[in-house]
């Protein structure tokens, strides 16, 4: 197995810069760069010399074999963060034998392949890293924190003792079998199901959460539209003038609401024009439109040409500071008034629609609890049948387990039927 180092923190300028070492010669090489490592998970200030060199004063840490991140043995050098810095720590270690710059994901999938985080603990890790909002950073860290994997522990304890209990059925073929376990396994089979059917139905809530949703702003030209939008991004996104028709091309501002992503697309205004170019983006904003999660209709209340409010749109009355008496939503672009509302309305919205989201969060994730589903509902149709092969009920089961162990990426079977027999003995 080779010993592996790469730049853990960000490249470029900074206070610090975490160089990372795993593998079987991570101590032997930290220890040639710092003199003697200090304590395992004891953080020592060290010089790290190379070629008679001084390269940098670094805190060192080290963790032991089975007890590191990878679960290999792993040394850090938490240096300055100056490129040179970092240039000169890397060099030196290519310098040393058996060593190599990690491939990427290379420290993950050891620490996947030493069973130190499942399959979908990695993926957790990969949302960690990229999460911007806090709904996205809270749905992450749960998955990394192993939820998934608790999930799975528990439907395979279902389908465990629904086997066994066929099992024993098998056992007892010839002789008088003493209880009718059937309504003990379909009443095992039809709550998995259901807790299986809303995981399934919760991954396109937890997918919103990590792609975030698509708010249009639409309405007539002149409406205010693009005033709006840069009173939500806090500056000139998009250009806005007096002149009807301004806004051609959509344009984007990415912002967290209620902790979800959210963007709100920019769009010209809609109208009947004979300008080509101004047709051309009309075009453009109907279809970002009507592909959007939700559309803003900017308003003085006039229909538009071309879309039409529906389902939980949001129709706001815009500058709203020339206007009186006014009731329902209503805004305006110029002053800010009535935009906090606007978004806290938009915020619920948004998070009703991520509210079924579950433990599971990928498409990954949906395709093997269909999976499973499919094999519960043969196994399920086999109990009921008044000929039951069990020994097909089973083995439907058994690919069930073997469907949600891809979710954690399990896909040894061994142990199933190791677990089977354990719990079969009883009793017998
Ligand atoms: N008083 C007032 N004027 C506004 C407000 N919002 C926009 N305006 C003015 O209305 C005019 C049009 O604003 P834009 O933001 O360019 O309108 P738009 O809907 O993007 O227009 P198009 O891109 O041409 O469709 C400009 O002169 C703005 O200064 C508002 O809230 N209050
Ligand atoms: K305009
Ligand atoms: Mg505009």
């Amino acid at each position: 197995m080779d010993t592996i180092y790469a730049l853990a923190t960000a490249r470029g300028r900074a206070g610090l810069a975490v160089v990372r070492i795993s593998g079987p010669a991570a101590f032997a090489a930290g220890s040639a760069l710092c003199g003697t490592l200090p304590v395992a998970r004891r953080a020592g200030l060290r010089r790290l010399m190379w070629g008679g060199e001084l390269l940098d004063e670094a805190l060192v840490l080290s963790f032991a074999e089975g007890a590191s991140f990878t679960g290999e043995a792993v040394v850090e050098l938490h240096c300055h963060g100056g490129p040179a810095v970092v240039g000169a720590v890397l060099r030196a270690l290519a310098d040393q034998p058996g060593l190599r710059l990690a491939e990427p994901g290379e420290f993950t999938r050891r620490a996947l392949e030493n069973g130190v985080l499942d399959l979908a603990q990695v993926e957790g890790l990969a949302d960690l890293i990229d999460a911007e909002t806090e709904a996205q950073r809270r749905q992450a860290v749960r998955v990394l924190s192993g939820s998934v994997g608790q999930k799975v522990e528990g439907w395979r304890r279902d389908l465990i003792r629904a086997g066994a209990l066929l099992e024993a059925t098998i056992d007892f073929a010839d002789e008088e079998v003493p209880v009718d376990v059937s309504p003990e396994v379909l009443a095992l089979i039809d709550g998995l199901m259901a807790d299986l059917g809303r995981e399934a139905a919760g991954v396109a809530a937890a997918e919103r959460i990590r792609d975030g949703f698509e708010v249009a702003i639409v309405g007539a030209p002149n409406a205010g539209k693009s005033t709006l939008l840069n009173q939500l991004a806090g500056r000139e996104a998009a250009i806005t003038s007096e002149i009807a028709g301004t806004t051609r091309d959509v344009i984007e501002v990415r912002m967290e609401i209620a902790g979800l992503p959210v963007t709100f697309l920019d769009t010209a205004g809609l109208r009947d024009t004979a300008d080509p170019l101004e047709q051309a983006g009309i075009e453009r904003a109907l279809a970002r439109a009507r592909a959007a999660d939700l559309r803003l209709f900017l308003t003085d209340g006039s229909p538009l040409p071309g879309l039409d409010p529906e389902g939980d749109d949001l129709v706001v009355l815009g500058k709203s500071d020339t206007r009186s008496g006014v009731d329902g939503l209503a805004v305006s672009g110029k002053t800010g008034a009535g935009v906090p509302e606007l978004l806290a309305r938009i915020g619920e919205i948004l998070g009703e629609r991520v509210g079924s989201a579950g433990a599971l969060v990928r498409e990954r994730h949906r395709v093997a609890v269909t999976r499973a589903i499919a094999a519960l509902a043969e196994s399920r149709a086999e109990v009921v049948r008044p000929d039951s092969r069990v020994e097909l009920a089973a083995e439907h089961l058994r690919q069930a387990v073997r469907a949600l162990d891809a979710l954690v990426g399990r896909v040894d079977v061994d142990d199933l039927l190791g677990e089977i027999f354990a719990s079969f003995c009883i009793g017998k």
